[in-house]
Protein backbone atom coordinates (compact mmCIF):
# COMPACT_ATOMS: atom_id res chain seq x y z
CA UNK A 1 0.00 0.00 0.00
CA UNK A 2 1.14 3.32 -0.86
CA UNK A 3 2.41 5.45 1.96
CA UNK A 4 0.21 8.69 3.19
CA UNK A 5 3.38 10.56 1.94
CA UNK A 6 4.44 9.21 -1.09
CA UNK A 7 0.26 9.24 -1.97
CA UNK A 8 0.04 13.09 -1.08
CA UNK A 9 2.99 13.71 -2.83
CA UNK A 10 2.01 12.13 -6.36
CA UNK A 11 -1.61 13.63 -6.28
CA UNK A 12 -0.76 16.50 -7.70
CA UNK A 13 -3.07 19.88 -6.74
CA UNK A 14 -5.14 21.54 -9.37
CA UNK A 15 -7.05 24.26 -7.66
CA UNK A 16 -8.96 26.20 -5.54
CA UNK A 17 -12.23 27.02 -5.78
CA UNK A 18 -13.88 29.54 -2.86
CA UNK A 19 -16.80 31.72 -2.00
CA UNK A 20 -16.64 34.66 0.27
CA UNK A 21 -19.24 36.67 1.75
CA UNK A 22 -18.56 39.83 4.16
CA UNK A 23 -20.22 39.71 7.21
CA UNK A 24 -21.12 42.95 8.11
CA UNK A 25 -24.44 43.21 10.02
CA UNK A 26 -25.18 46.82 8.56
CA UNK A 27 -24.26 45.15 4.78
CA UNK A 28 -25.86 42.98 2.60
CA UNK A 29 -23.58 41.08 0.79
CA UNK A 30 -23.82 39.83 -2.55
CA UNK A 31 -21.62 37.57 -4.53
CA UNK A 32 -19.47 38.29 -6.96
CA UNK A 33 -16.98 36.01 -8.29
CA UNK A 34 -13.59 34.47 -8.41
CA UNK A 35 -12.29 31.22 -9.60
CA UNK A 36 -8.65 29.91 -10.17
CA UNK A 37 -7.97 28.72 -13.53
CA UNK A 38 -6.09 28.06 -16.40
CA UNK A 39 -4.07 30.76 -15.58
CA UNK A 40 -3.19 30.14 -12.29
CA UNK A 41 -1.17 27.42 -12.64
CA UNK A 42 0.87 30.04 -15.43
CA UNK A 43 1.14 32.45 -12.59
CA UNK A 44 2.58 29.75 -10.18
CA UNK A 45 4.89 28.64 -12.64
CA UNK A 46 5.98 32.25 -13.62
CA UNK A 47 6.13 32.54 -10.07
CA UNK A 48 8.31 29.56 -9.30
CA UNK A 49 10.84 29.54 -11.98
CA UNK A 50 11.27 33.19 -12.59
CA UNK A 51 11.95 32.67 -15.85
CA UNK A 52 9.64 33.99 -18.96
CA UNK A 53 6.73 30.97 -19.30
CA UNK A 54 3.65 32.02 -21.21
CA UNK A 55 0.32 30.61 -20.60
CA UNK A 56 0.30 27.69 -22.88
CA UNK A 57 -3.16 26.63 -24.79
CA UNK A 58 -5.40 24.10 -22.55
CA UNK A 59 -3.30 25.05 -19.50
CA UNK A 60 -5.80 25.28 -16.45
CA UNK A 61 -5.75 24.05 -13.15
CA UNK A 62 -9.06 25.25 -11.93
CA UNK A 63 -10.73 26.20 -9.05
CA UNK A 64 -12.68 29.20 -7.94
CA UNK A 65 -13.51 31.98 -5.59
CA UNK A 66 -16.94 33.36 -5.37
CA UNK A 67 -17.00 36.94 -3.64
CA UNK A 68 -20.11 38.44 -2.05
CA UNK A 69 -19.57 42.52 -2.12
CA UNK A 70 -21.59 44.84 -0.41
CA UNK A 71 -24.72 46.15 -1.67
CA UNK A 72 -25.13 49.54 0.74
CA UNK A 73 -22.25 51.07 2.52
CA UNK A 74 -22.10 51.29 6.89
CA UNK A 75 -24.25 54.59 5.79
CA UNK A 76 -26.79 52.24 3.95
CA UNK A 77 -26.32 54.57 0.93
CA UNK A 78 -25.48 52.36 -2.60
CA UNK A 79 -21.90 51.79 -3.68
CA UNK A 80 -21.76 51.19 -6.78
CA UNK A 81 -23.67 47.81 -8.40
CA UNK A 82 -21.72 45.96 -10.97
CA UNK A 83 -24.47 43.37 -13.13
CA UNK A 84 -22.72 40.30 -10.83
CA UNK A 85 -24.28 41.89 -8.53
CA UNK A 86 -27.93 41.58 -10.19
CA UNK A 87 -27.09 38.13 -11.17
CA UNK A 88 -26.52 37.25 -7.59
CA UNK A 89 -29.26 39.00 -6.21
CA UNK A 90 -31.70 38.67 -8.76
CA UNK A 91 -31.16 35.64 -10.37
CA UNK A 92 -30.16 33.49 -8.03
CA UNK A 93 -26.60 32.92 -10.01
CA UNK A 94 -23.11 32.76 -8.04
CA UNK A 95 -20.45 34.45 -10.41
CA UNK A 96 -17.11 33.36 -9.96
CA UNK A 97 -13.63 34.88 -10.93
CA UNK A 98 -11.51 32.37 -12.64
CA UNK A 99 -8.03 33.37 -10.96
CA UNK A 100 -6.20 33.12 -7.95
CA UNK A 101 -2.81 34.45 -6.77
CA UNK A 102 -0.66 35.21 -4.25
CA UNK A 103 -0.89 36.41 -1.32
CA UNK A 104 -4.86 36.06 -1.53
CA UNK A 105 -4.85 39.07 0.00
CA UNK A 106 -4.82 40.45 -3.41
CA UNK A 107 -8.23 39.29 -4.35
CA UNK A 108 -10.01 41.83 -1.33
CA UNK A 109 -10.77 44.91 -3.42
CA UNK A 110 -12.44 42.45 -5.67
CA UNK A 111 -14.34 41.02 -2.09
CA UNK A 112 -15.25 44.59 -1.05
CA UNK A 113 -16.13 46.76 -4.03
CA UNK A 114 -17.10 44.17 -6.64
CA UNK A 115 -15.31 46.09 -9.07
CA UNK A 116 -12.27 43.99 -11.18
CA UNK A 117 -9.04 45.37 -10.47
CA UNK A 118 -6.14 44.05 -12.00
CA UNK A 119 -4.40 43.24 -8.45
CA UNK A 120 -2.87 40.16 -9.01
CA UNK A 121 0.52 39.05 -7.87
CA UNK A 122 3.20 37.44 -10.18
CA UNK A 123 6.43 38.10 -9.23
CA UNK A 124 8.00 35.93 -6.40
CA UNK A 125 5.21 35.12 -4.23
CA UNK A 126 6.25 31.36 -4.17
CA UNK A 127 10.36 31.92 -3.70
CA UNK A 128 10.21 32.46 -0.33
CA UNK A 129 8.45 29.48 0.75
CA UNK A 130 9.47 27.08 -2.10
CA UNK A 131 13.48 28.48 -0.89
CA UNK A 132 12.85 26.42 2.50
CA UNK A 133 11.19 23.44 1.20
CA UNK A 134 14.02 23.02 -1.02
CA UNK A 135 16.94 23.28 1.52
CA UNK A 136 14.73 21.18 4.11
CA UNK A 137 15.42 18.49 1.94
CA UNK A 138 12.04 18.34 1.08
CA UNK A 139 11.23 16.84 -2.58
CA UNK A 140 9.38 18.61 -5.59
CA UNK A 141 6.34 17.19 -5.60
CA UNK A 142 5.87 17.20 -1.84
CA UNK A 143 6.91 21.08 -2.27
CA UNK A 144 4.22 21.71 -4.71
CA UNK A 145 1.55 20.25 -2.16
CA UNK A 146 3.06 22.56 0.70
CA UNK A 147 2.93 25.81 -2.14
CA UNK A 148 -0.70 24.55 -2.84
CA UNK A 149 -1.81 23.64 0.01
CA UNK A 150 -1.06 26.82 1.87
CA UNK A 151 -3.09 28.78 -0.76
CA UNK A 152 -5.63 26.92 -0.43
CA UNK A 153 -5.78 27.27 3.41
CA UNK A 154 -5.49 31.04 3.21
CA UNK A 155 -8.18 31.59 0.83
CA UNK A 156 -9.94 29.33 3.24
CA UNK A 157 -9.45 31.59 6.03
CA UNK A 158 -10.24 34.40 3.30
CA UNK A 159 -13.55 32.91 2.50
CA UNK A 160 -14.89 31.29 5.73
CA UNK A 161 -17.27 34.20 6.44
CA UNK A 162 -19.35 33.97 3.34
CA UNK A 163 -19.45 30.26 3.85
CA UNK A 164 -20.72 30.40 7.53
CA UNK A 165 -23.05 33.68 6.61
CA UNK A 166 -24.63 31.46 3.70
CA UNK A 167 -24.58 28.70 5.74
CA UNK A 168 -22.71 26.70 4.31
CA UNK A 169 -23.75 27.54 0.86
CA UNK A 170 -21.08 29.42 -0.68
CA UNK A 171 -17.32 30.26 0.30
CA UNK A 172 -15.62 27.44 -0.86
CA UNK A 173 -11.92 27.12 -1.89
CA UNK A 174 -11.26 23.96 -4.62
CA UNK A 175 -7.96 21.80 -4.98
CA UNK A 176 -7.82 19.14 -7.27
CA UNK A 177 -6.64 15.69 -7.01
CA UNK A 178 -3.82 15.22 -9.57
CA UNK A 179 -4.76 15.32 -12.86
CA UNK A 180 -2.37 12.01 -13.40
CA UNK A 181 -5.02 9.83 -11.20
CA UNK A 182 -7.46 10.45 -13.56
CA UNK A 183 -8.09 7.27 -14.69
CA UNK A 184 -7.51 5.29 -11.28
CA UNK A 185 -10.60 5.04 -9.03
CA UNK A 186 -9.20 3.76 -6.07
CA UNK A 187 -6.16 6.01 -5.83
CA UNK A 188 -8.16 9.42 -6.73
CA UNK A 189 -10.35 8.06 -3.25
CA UNK A 190 -7.43 8.04 -1.30
CA UNK A 191 -5.80 10.87 -2.87
CA UNK A 192 -8.73 13.24 -1.98
CA UNK A 193 -9.12 11.74 1.23
CA UNK A 194 -5.66 12.94 2.16
CA UNK A 195 -6.27 16.41 0.34
CA UNK A 196 -9.16 16.86 2.50
CA UNK A 197 -7.30 16.15 5.31
CA UNK A 198 -4.05 17.96 4.63
CA UNK A 199 -6.00 21.25 3.84
CA UNK A 200 -8.24 20.74 6.81
CA UNK A 201 -10.74 23.57 6.58
CA UNK A 202 -14.46 22.92 6.27
CA UNK A 203 -14.93 25.36 2.91
CA UNK A 204 -12.99 23.33 0.53
CA UNK A 205 -13.70 21.45 -1.92
CA UNK A 206 -11.88 18.38 -3.21
CA UNK A 207 -12.32 18.53 -7.07
CA UNK A 208 -12.32 15.38 -9.43
CA UNK A 209 -12.71 14.96 -12.85
CA UNK A 210 -15.49 13.23 -14.29
CA UNK A 211 -13.96 10.09 -16.18
CA UNK A 212 -15.80 7.02 -16.16
CA UNK A 213 -13.30 5.15 -13.82
CA UNK A 214 -13.42 8.57 -11.35
CA UNK A 215 -17.29 8.41 -11.01
CA UNK A 216 -16.81 5.78 -8.27
CA UNK A 217 -14.60 7.43 -6.47
CA UNK A 218 -16.98 10.67 -6.46
CA UNK A 219 -19.53 8.29 -4.74
CA UNK A 220 -16.90 7.17 -2.40
CA UNK A 221 -15.58 10.26 -1.20
CA UNK A 222 -18.99 12.00 -1.26
CA UNK A 223 -20.02 8.48 1.39
CA UNK A 224 -17.20 10.27 3.19
CA UNK A 225 -18.62 13.34 3.89
CA UNK A 226 -16.10 14.86 1.92
CA UNK A 227 -17.25 18.15 -0.68
CA UNK A 228 -16.11 17.71 -4.28
CA UNK A 229 -16.60 19.74 -7.12
CA UNK A 230 -16.71 17.99 -10.24
CA UNK A 231 -14.30 19.08 -12.52
CA UNK A 232 -14.78 18.24 -16.54
CA UNK A 233 -17.80 17.25 -17.39
CA UNK A 234 -18.73 17.59 -20.93
CA UNK A 235 -21.37 15.59 -21.98
CA UNK A 236 -25.48 14.80 -20.81
CA UNK A 237 -24.67 11.12 -20.41
CA UNK A 238 -21.96 12.26 -17.94
CA UNK A 239 -23.53 14.54 -16.04
CA UNK A 240 -26.11 12.48 -15.41
CA UNK A 241 -23.79 9.89 -13.90
CA UNK A 242 -22.15 12.51 -11.85
CA UNK A 243 -25.11 13.72 -10.60
CA UNK A 244 -25.97 9.35 -9.74
CA UNK A 245 -23.13 9.60 -8.15
CA UNK A 246 -23.46 12.17 -5.64
CA UNK A 247 -26.77 11.21 -5.01
CA UNK A 248 -25.37 7.33 -4.20
CA UNK A 249 -22.72 8.92 -1.88
CA UNK A 250 -25.39 10.61 0.45
CA UNK A 251 -27.36 7.39 0.37
CA UNK A 252 -24.34 5.75 1.62
CA UNK A 253 -22.79 7.74 4.02
CA UNK A 254 -25.17 6.71 6.74
CA UNK A 255 -24.55 10.32 8.15
CA UNK A 256 -28.19 12.00 9.90
CA UNK A 257 -27.19 15.34 9.00
CA UNK A 258 -26.27 15.85 5.23
CA UNK A 259 -25.93 19.44 5.08
CA UNK A 260 -22.71 19.90 5.34
CA UNK A 261 -21.71 17.40 2.44
CA UNK A 262 -22.00 19.52 -0.88
CA UNK A 263 -20.79 19.51 -4.27
CA UNK A 264 -20.93 21.08 -7.78
CA UNK A 265 -20.64 20.00 -11.16
CA UNK A 266 -18.53 21.93 -13.27
CA UNK A 267 -20.08 21.42 -16.68
CA UNK A 268 -17.27 22.92 -19.53
CA UNK A 269 -19.25 25.35 -22.20
CA UNK A 270 -16.84 26.84 -24.78
CA UNK A 271 -14.73 23.79 -25.35
CA UNK A 272 -18.02 22.06 -26.86
CA UNK A 273 -18.60 24.85 -29.17
CA UNK A 274 -14.86 24.76 -30.65
CA UNK A 275 -14.96 21.23 -31.29
CA UNK A 276 -18.79 20.82 -32.38
CA UNK A 277 -17.46 24.34 -35.25
CA UNK A 278 -14.89 22.46 -36.40
CA UNK A 279 -16.94 19.47 -37.32
CA UNK A 280 -19.40 21.49 -38.97
CA UNK A 281 -17.06 23.15 -41.20
CA UNK A 282 -16.30 19.98 -42.27
CA UNK A 283 -19.57 19.11 -42.90
CA UNK A 284 -19.68 22.46 -44.75
CA UNK A 285 -23.39 22.82 -45.57
CA UNK A 286 -25.41 26.21 -45.48
CA UNK A 287 -27.23 24.24 -42.51
CA UNK A 288 -24.10 22.91 -41.01
CA UNK A 289 -22.97 26.26 -40.62
CA UNK A 290 -25.55 28.07 -39.33
CA UNK A 291 -25.70 26.11 -36.24
CA UNK A 292 -22.12 27.13 -35.46
CA UNK A 293 -21.92 28.79 -32.03
CA UNK A 294 -25.23 26.91 -30.90
CA UNK A 295 -24.34 23.83 -29.73
CA UNK A 296 -22.48 24.49 -26.14
CA UNK A 297 -25.26 26.75 -24.88
CA UNK A 298 -28.08 24.12 -26.48
CA UNK A 299 -26.59 21.26 -24.43
CA UNK A 300 -26.17 23.63 -21.66
CA UNK A 301 -29.82 24.35 -21.15
CA UNK A 302 -30.65 20.72 -21.36
CA UNK A 303 -28.04 19.95 -18.77
CA UNK A 304 -30.21 22.71 -17.01
CA UNK A 305 -33.47 20.41 -17.58
CA UNK A 306 -31.61 17.45 -16.36
CA UNK A 307 -30.25 19.08 -12.85
CA UNK A 308 -34.10 20.03 -12.14
CA UNK A 309 -35.49 16.69 -13.15
CA UNK A 310 -33.34 14.66 -11.03
CA UNK A 311 -33.27 16.88 -7.91
CA UNK A 312 -36.65 16.21 -7.46
CA UNK A 313 -39.21 13.52 -6.78
CA UNK A 314 -39.50 10.99 -3.54
CA UNK A 315 -35.56 9.64 -3.86
CA UNK A 316 -34.28 13.48 -3.77
CA UNK A 317 -36.88 14.14 -0.97
CA UNK A 318 -35.65 11.47 0.98
CA UNK A 319 -32.29 13.35 0.69
CA UNK A 320 -33.63 16.70 1.64
CA UNK A 321 -35.86 15.27 4.71
CA UNK A 322 -31.58 14.68 6.32
CA UNK A 323 -30.75 18.12 4.90
CA UNK A 324 -29.17 17.43 1.34
CA UNK A 325 -28.17 20.32 -0.71
CA UNK A 326 -28.50 19.49 -4.00
CA UNK A 327 -24.82 19.40 -6.27
CA UNK A 328 -25.51 23.10 -8.19
CA UNK A 329 -24.53 23.36 -11.85
CA UNK A 330 -21.24 25.28 -12.61
CA UNK A 331 -20.35 26.59 -15.94
CA UNK A 332 -17.05 26.23 -16.37
CA UNK A 333 -15.10 27.26 -19.68
CA UNK A 334 -17.25 30.57 -20.54
CA UNK A 335 -14.54 32.74 -21.88
CA UNK A 336 -15.08 32.75 -26.22
CA UNK A 337 -12.72 31.43 -28.10
CA UNK A 338 -14.21 32.23 -31.14
CA UNK A 339 -13.31 36.43 -31.80
CA UNK A 340 -16.33 36.43 -34.00
CA UNK A 341 -18.71 35.36 -31.28
CA UNK A 342 -20.30 38.08 -28.49
CA UNK A 343 -18.38 38.25 -25.49
CA UNK A 344 -20.61 37.04 -23.03
CA UNK A 345 -22.24 34.38 -25.47
CA UNK A 346 -21.02 31.74 -22.52
CA UNK A 347 -22.41 33.95 -19.66
CA UNK A 348 -25.86 35.87 -20.38
CA UNK A 349 -27.31 32.67 -21.96
CA UNK A 350 -26.41 30.84 -19.20
CA UNK A 351 -28.10 32.76 -16.46
CA UNK A 352 -30.51 30.39 -13.51
CA UNK A 353 -31.23 29.79 -9.96
CA UNK A 354 -28.81 27.53 -8.03
CA UNK A 355 -26.00 27.94 -10.29
CA UNK A 356 -22.59 29.04 -10.62
CA UNK A 357 -20.79 31.06 -13.28
CA UNK A 358 -17.02 30.80 -13.39
CA UNK A 359 -15.34 34.30 -15.22
CA UNK A 360 -12.25 34.43 -16.27
CA UNK A 361 -10.69 38.27 -16.69
CA UNK A 362 -12.59 38.65 -20.30
CA UNK A 363 -15.90 37.19 -19.48
CA UNK A 364 -15.91 38.59 -16.06
CA UNK A 365 -15.12 42.15 -17.43
CA UNK A 366 -17.15 41.93 -20.72
CA UNK A 367 -20.12 40.52 -18.19
CA UNK A 368 -19.47 43.75 -15.79
CA UNK A 369 -19.12 46.24 -18.87
CA UNK A 370 -22.30 44.98 -20.79
CA UNK A 371 -23.74 41.69 -19.98
CA UNK A 372 -27.59 41.79 -19.07
CA UNK A 373 -28.65 39.84 -16.30
CA UNK A 374 -32.29 37.88 -17.19
CA UNK A 375 -33.40 34.17 -16.30
CA UNK A 376 -32.13 32.77 -19.79
CA UNK A 377 -31.05 29.40 -18.96
CA UNK A 378 -34.96 27.79 -19.40
CA UNK A 379 -36.22 30.67 -21.29
CA UNK A 380 -36.28 28.76 -24.56
CA UNK A 381 -35.96 24.88 -24.23
CA UNK A 382 -37.46 23.62 -27.10
CA UNK A 383 -35.11 25.54 -29.32
CA UNK A 384 -31.78 24.08 -27.52
CA UNK A 385 -33.35 20.55 -28.16
CA UNK A 386 -34.12 21.61 -31.64
CA UNK A 387 -30.51 22.61 -32.12
CA UNK A 388 -28.88 19.21 -29.80
CA UNK A 389 -31.19 16.88 -32.09
CA UNK A 390 -30.47 19.20 -36.08
CA UNK A 391 -26.89 18.16 -34.89
CA UNK A 392 -27.49 14.79 -34.09
CA UNK A 393 -29.58 14.81 -37.55
CA UNK A 394 -26.32 16.41 -39.09
CA UNK A 395 -23.61 13.32 -37.70
CA UNK A 396 -22.18 15.29 -34.91
CA UNK A 397 -21.53 12.20 -32.50
CA UNK A 398 -22.59 13.73 -28.67
CA UNK A 399 -20.75 10.76 -27.35
CA UNK A 400 -17.58 11.53 -29.88
CA UNK A 401 -17.81 15.20 -28.17
CA UNK A 402 -17.84 14.17 -24.85
CA UNK A 403 -14.92 11.74 -25.18
CA UNK A 404 -12.94 13.37 -27.19
CA UNK A 405 -13.39 16.64 -25.63
CA UNK A 406 -12.40 14.91 -21.66
CA UNK A 407 -9.55 13.12 -23.52
CA UNK A 408 -8.03 16.39 -24.17
CA UNK A 409 -8.79 18.40 -20.61
CA UNK A 410 -7.34 15.71 -19.03
CA UNK A 411 -4.11 15.52 -21.19
CA UNK A 412 -4.00 19.11 -21.15
CA UNK A 413 -4.07 18.96 -16.82
CA UNK A 414 -1.26 16.32 -16.69
CA UNK A 415 0.81 18.55 -19.17
CA UNK A 416 0.39 21.78 -17.15
CA UNK A 417 1.04 19.89 -13.64
CA UNK A 418 4.25 17.69 -15.29
CA UNK A 419 5.75 21.20 -16.76
CA UNK A 420 5.23 22.81 -14.05
CA UNK A 421 7.16 20.06 -11.69
CA UNK A 422 9.77 20.37 -14.54
CA UNK A 423 10.29 24.01 -13.73
CA UNK A 424 10.04 23.95 -10.06
CA UNK A 425 13.01 21.12 -10.20
CA UNK A 426 14.62 23.75 -12.82
CA UNK A 427 14.17 26.39 -9.78
CA UNK A 428 15.11 24.02 -7.47
CA UNK A 429 18.58 23.35 -8.89
CA UNK A 430 19.38 26.64 -9.76
CA UNK A 431 18.70 27.31 -5.93
CA UNK A 432 20.69 24.60 -4.98
CA UNK A 433 23.93 26.00 -7.13
CA UNK A 434 23.40 29.35 -5.49
CA UNK A 435 23.51 27.99 -1.89
CA UNK A 436 26.67 25.48 -2.41
O1 LIG B 1 -12.71 25.75 -14.98
C1 LIG B 1 -12.33 25.60 -16.12
C2 LIG B 1 -12.06 26.71 -16.99
O2 LIG B 1 -13.18 27.52 -16.95
C3 LIG B 1 -11.72 26.24 -18.37
O3 LIG B 1 -11.75 27.28 -19.23
P1 LIG B 1 -11.18 27.16 -20.70
O4 LIG B 1 -12.03 26.21 -21.48
O5 LIG B 1 -11.28 28.56 -21.21
O6 LIG B 1 -9.78 26.68 -20.59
Amino acid sequence: MASISKLSASAAFASSATSFTRSSQQQQNQPMCFAYPRKRIAIFEKSISSSKLSVRAGQRIAGSLIVRCSKVDGNGSSVKRTTLHDLYEKEGQSPWYDNLCRPVTDLIPLIESGIFQKAISTSSAYNDQFKQLVQSGVDIKMSYWELVVKDIQDACKLFESIYDDSDGGDGYVSVEVSPLLADDTETTIQAAKLLHKKVNRRNVYIKIPATAPCIPSIKEVIANGISVNVTLIFSLARYEAVIDAYLDGLEASGLNDLSRVTSVASFFVSRVDSLVDKLLEKIGTPEALDLRGKAANAQAALAFQLYQKKFSGPRWEALVKKGAKKQRLLWASTSVKNPAYPDTLYVAPLVGPDTVSTMPDQALLAFIDHGTVARTIDANVSEAEGIYNALEKLGIDWGYVGSQLELEGVDSFKKSFNSLLDSMQEKANSMKLVNM
